[in-house]
């Protein structure tokens, strides 16, 4: 059965890169289905108005609970899951996709503005599991780029949606480490030759610098997932040296 993706947002055509290429063919052939609201379809006012003040004051507008509420109602049944793209979120990382890959719908509400309503949140709470997330520690104007993002992390992972050719196996993080350099024909260019050990047929070798390139490549750049990786006494010596 094909996962389902509801997304709820005031810029439908935002999310237009969704059916373009990879997933727009997964779509395609029923592997995934993947459906954009607008919210404004849920708004009561000739102006269509998604947000107000907020109380308390301060600067920016919230976007307004009745609006949201109405649209969930519509958009959600009881099983979804629904995740709310936030810079207050939760991480995201590969494991979230792991688990998100194993739904049936997963539902999106991208919030503008300072934010949604927290009542919203709160009142969905009761009859579906909410997850607010956070892609990163920066900030966006909306949560569809988020939204993008995580539906392709999740998608790929869906049996079928990427060709054999790149399987997800071998994913970065799958040892918890980063990915180190990789090269392909011609073997010498603009005078920069490919690591010798690549080119010897010896895969134990091979084998054995990838993972030393892995090591300190996530050593250098991401110091802190050394700490939760599976090191052998190979891999302490190299990082010791
Ligand atoms: C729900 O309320 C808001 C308010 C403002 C922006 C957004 C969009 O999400 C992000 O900016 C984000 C997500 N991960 N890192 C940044 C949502």
């Amino acid at each position: 059965p094909p996962a389902r993706f509801d997304i709820v947002t005031i810029f439908p055509e935002y999310l237009e890169p969704l059916r373009a290429s990879l997933l727009g063919k997964a779509s395609a052939r029923g592997l995934v289905e993947i459906r954009v609201h607008n919210l404004r379809e849920w708004t009561h006012d000739v102006h269509r108005t998604v947000d107000d003040a907020p109380y308390g004051g301060g600067p920016g507008m919230v976007m307004k609970p009745d609006v949201w509420g109405a649209a969930l109602d519509d958009v959600c049944p009881g099983g979804a899951l629904l995740v709310v793209p936030s810079p207050a979120g939760r991480p995201f990382s590969q494991a979230t996709a792991q688990r998100w890959a194993k739904e049936r719908h997963l539902v999106f509400a991208c919030g503008r503005y300072e934010g949604i309503d927290q009542r919203v949140i709160d009142d969905a709470a009761r009859r579906m599991r909410v997850e607010e997330v956070s892609i990163g520690d920066y900030v966006l104007i909306g949560g569809e780029v988020a939204t993008m993002v995580m539906i392709e992390s999740v998608a790929r992972l869906r049996p079928g949606v990427l060709g054999n050719a790149h399987s997800h196996q071998d994913d970065s993080f799958s040892d918890g480490l980063l990915e180190g350099p990789s090269y392909t024909r011609p073997h010498s260019w603009r005078g920069l030759d490919v690591p010798e050990v690549l080119l010897s047929g010896d895969h134990m070798r091979v084998d054995r610098w990838r993972r030393e390139q892995s090591l300190l490549r996530t050593a250098a750049r991401r110091p802190e997932l050394l700490e939760s990786a599976e090191l052998g006494p190979a891999d302490h010596a190299l990082l010791a040296e």
